[in-house]
C-alpha cells in the first residue's frame, strides 16, 4: 500500500504496467482524478480495501461513471506474506458478488489449497498467492488447483 498513489500512475505506466490498484482508504479524496490518470497511461483501474474498512466504501468507485474494473478485498492486513487468511472477509467478497456479477474480485493475503475454496465459493475470481505457491515443492500444481476451484464455481453459476 502507498498513501500517495497518484505520484505512482505515470512511472508504473511507463514501465508497462496493464492495471494499476489503489487503496480507497489512501484517495479519498481523489479517487476519481486517479482512475482517470490510470485510464489515460492505458492501465486497468482496481481498488482495494484493508480488512477494517468496510465494503460499502468501494460501491460508489464501481458505479462512479468512470468506474474502476476490479475490486481487491484484502484478507490480510497490507504489508507481507506470510499471514494468516481471515475467512470473515469473505462476507464482503459475497456482498460485491451478489452486487455485481461480472465484476472481477481479487483477494490476497493467505490464499493456497486450504483457503482457495472458501474464496472461490464466496465469489473471487482474481487470486493473489505469494507463500503457498513460492514455497511449494511443485508450484504449478499448486496454482492449477487453485485456478481449478475457481473454474468449478463459475461453471457451476
Ligand atoms: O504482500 C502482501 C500483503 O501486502 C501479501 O498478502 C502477499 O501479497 C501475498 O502473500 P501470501 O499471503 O500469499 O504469502
Amino acid at each position: 500500500m502507498v498513501t500517495n498513489p497518484l505520484d505512482y500512475v505515470e512511472p508504473f505506466g511507463k514501465a508497462g504496467a496493464s492495471g494499476f490498484t489503489f487503496h480507497v482508504e489512501a484517495s479519498k479524496d481523489n479517487w476519481q482524478e486517479l482512475v482517470q490518470q490510470i485510464k489515460s497511461k492505458g492501465m486497468r483501474p482496481g481498488v482495494s480495501l484493508k480488512p477494517g474498512t468496510p465494503i460499502e466504501e468501494v460501491y460508489p468507485l464501481v458505479e462512479a461513471k468512470d468506474p474502476v474494473e476490479m475490486v481487491l478485498v484484502m484478507t490480510v492486513q497490507p504489508g507481507f506474506g506470510g499471514q494468516k487468511f481471515m475467512p470473515e472477509m469473505m462476507d464482503k467478497v459475497r456482498a460485491l458478488r451478489k452486487k455485481y456479477p461480472s465484476l472481477d474480485i481479487e483477494v490476497d493475503g493467505g490464499l493456497g489449497p486450504s483457503t482457495i475454496d472458501l474464496a472461490a465459493s464466496a465469489g473471487a475470481n482474481c487470486i493473489v498467492a505469494g507463500s503457498s505457491v513460492f514455497g511449494a515443492s511443485d508450484p504449478a500444481q499448486v496454482i492449477s488447483l487453485m485456478r481449478k476451484s475457481v473454474e468449478d464455481v463459475q461453471a457451476a453459476s
